[in-house]
């Protein structure tokens, strides 16, 4: 009795039960235009002193054959000097290094190889012809290589993505925050979760079976209940955190605001190091919301410029303050600026009292926005006279004319972002709506466990619950979600 207890829990530990999303089988879909050989150049476009062209699928080694003198394969993985021809005509082509990786140990999983060559354009349109000329090579498609990786089970889906972001970053905080999800952490954490419940549904299952014969272990149930509560608690904190996973992916808003004329225009140009904005002595001269994507302080942001804020001013201008007040709401952070020359305005008191001293500028409450108050034009002041303005709340001095206090903005910036994105390197795994999706809908299947009191019904629960994570790694993805995540990908990857 114990023997078969054990043989199904183990059983269901690893066997047919278990999702294949749990391991790092690929999708198990066929791979699009298998058996063809796909090739392409991987290095950007244009004149460069070296470019990489790489082909994937079994005729690979022929290919490389075909276009290289001595026509002998290299040494796997190690790189050799050949000279390049076109197998069709005979002519020389470039004398370049190349590279045979024999499947499955590639990239892709498949027999690949790797042509170093001299970056010019006519060099590498030659060598792509050359490839073409080859019987059953044809141009890859747009992250082809990637898409027969995930086929393979050589990456994960959150590898693939991770991979993908990695490609687009352009922050230090999305490039560390992609590299650990393509090293495979929220993988790991997933197929963890997903044997945490493996586990919970074999004991189920053994209950449902065995109960009868009360050979069972006191307690089984109750050891399965709290496991979920477990589990449910750990879900619970990533999902909470998923926001700033997002934001560190795609952008923190960063929305600067305040009355006319305090120099939001001359900051954000400065922020962004060009003319994004029109700057004028005038009042009122932004009239819409400007966004522009910047990196600051090693993060990414979208930038946005806004109205300055009064009242009882044209209909234009009062579109322009209504775009702004909007923009406001929907900020993770207001940098409000005012004229360090010109506080005791009308303007510059009703700003303070509406928008900075609600938001508890320095002091933030939970989940409220955060502000950071910088009072501007510093260089109108006199030079070491007293603060100008002793009942702010804590504030930064700047000149955007002069540059002086950059430096401390950029610092007070950066930290105030690592609140709002989180740290790229320990803080939030959750990187997408996909993501967050999938750890709901598995919260949620938990959540029906808990309630019924059916042990058949709680069984389907927990599997659902478990499919939902395999789904986050990739096992059973619909193409259409394969699609729009390969769509990320540049042709040569
Ligand atoms: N002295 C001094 N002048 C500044 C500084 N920053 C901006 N200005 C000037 O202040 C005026 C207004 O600057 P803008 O950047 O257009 O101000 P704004 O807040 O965007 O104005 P609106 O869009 O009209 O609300 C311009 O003449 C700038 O040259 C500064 O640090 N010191
Ligand atoms: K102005
Ligand atoms: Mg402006």
């Amino acid at each position: 009795m114990w023997r078969r207890f054990w043989t199904l829990v183990a059983g269901a530990a690893r066997g047919p039960r278990s999702p294949r999303s749990c391991t790092r089988q690929g999708s198990g879909a066929p791979v699009p235009g298998s058996g063809a050989t796909v090739f392409a150049l991987s290095s950007g476009q244009g004149r460069c002193g070296i470019a990489v062209i790489r082909t994937s699928g079994p005729a690979s080694g022929h290919a490389l054959r075909s276009l290289t003198a001595p026509q002998d394969l290299p040494p796997a993985r190690s790189a050799c000097l050949r000279l390049l021809s076109h197998p069709r005509s005979g002519e020389p082509l470039d004398r370049a290094l190349v590279l045979w990786f024999p499947g499955p140990q590639s990239f892709t999983g498949e027999d690949c190889a790797e042509f170093h060559v001299h970056g010019g354009p006519a060099v590498v349109s030659g060598v792509l012809q050359a490839l073409g000329s080859v019987p059953g090579l044809r141009p890859a498609e747009a992250g082809e290589f990637t898409r027969r990786a995930f086929a393979h089970g050589k990456l994960s889906l959150t590898e693939v993505e991770g991979l993908a972001d990695l490609i687009h970053a352009e922050t230090e905080a999305q490039r560390r925050q992609a590299l650990r999800q393509l090293d495979g952490e929220l993988g790991h954490l997933c197929r963890a979760w997903a044997k945490t419940l493996t586990k919970a549904l074999a004991h189920v299952e053994a209950y449902i079976d065995f109960s009868e014969d009360d050979n069972l272990e006191e307690g089984v149930l109750e050891r399965v209940d709290s496991q979920v509560r477990e589990l449910e608690l750990a879900l619970s904190a990533h999902l909470r955190d998923a926001r700033r996973g997002q934001r560190l992916r795609s952008g923190a808003h960063v929305v600067v605001a305040g009355p006319p004329n305090a120099g939001k225009s001359s900051l954000v140009n400065l922020l962004s190091r060009k003319p994004v904005s029109i700057v004028s002595p005038e009042p009122g001269t932004t009239r819409d919301v400007l966004e522009t994507p910047v990196d600051l302080a090693g993060f990414p942001a979208l930038l946005s410029d806004t109205a300055g804020l009064r009242e009882g001013v044209g209909p234009v201008e009062q579109e322009g303050v209504r775009r702004a007040r909007e923009r406001l709401e929907q900020a993770d952070l207001i940098l409000a600026v005012l004229d360090a020359s010109d506080l005791a305005s009308p303007s510059s008191c009703n700003f303070l009292d509406t928008i900075v001293t609600p938001a508890g500028a320095g002091n933030p409450k939970e989940n409220s926005q955060r502000l950071l108050l910088v009072l501007n034009k510093s260089d109108l002041l006199p030079r070491g006279g007293p603060d100008p303005s002793p009942n702010l709340p804590p504030h930064l001095l700047l000149s955007c004319l002069t540059g002086e206090g950059l430096d401390g903005l950029l610092e007070a910036l950066r930290k105030e972002l690592a609140e709002v994105c989180g740290d790229p390197s320990t803080g939030p795994l959750l990187t997408r709506a996909r993501h967050q999706h999938h750890l709901q809908g598995c919260l949620d299947a938990l959540g029906h466990y808990k309630q019924t009191k059916d042990l058949a019904l709680a069984a389907e629960a927990l599997r659902l619950a478990r499919g939902h994570l395999g789904r986050i790694t990739g096992g059973g993805g619909t193409d259409e979600i394969l699609d729009i995540i390969f769509r990320d990908f540049c042709v040569g990857k």
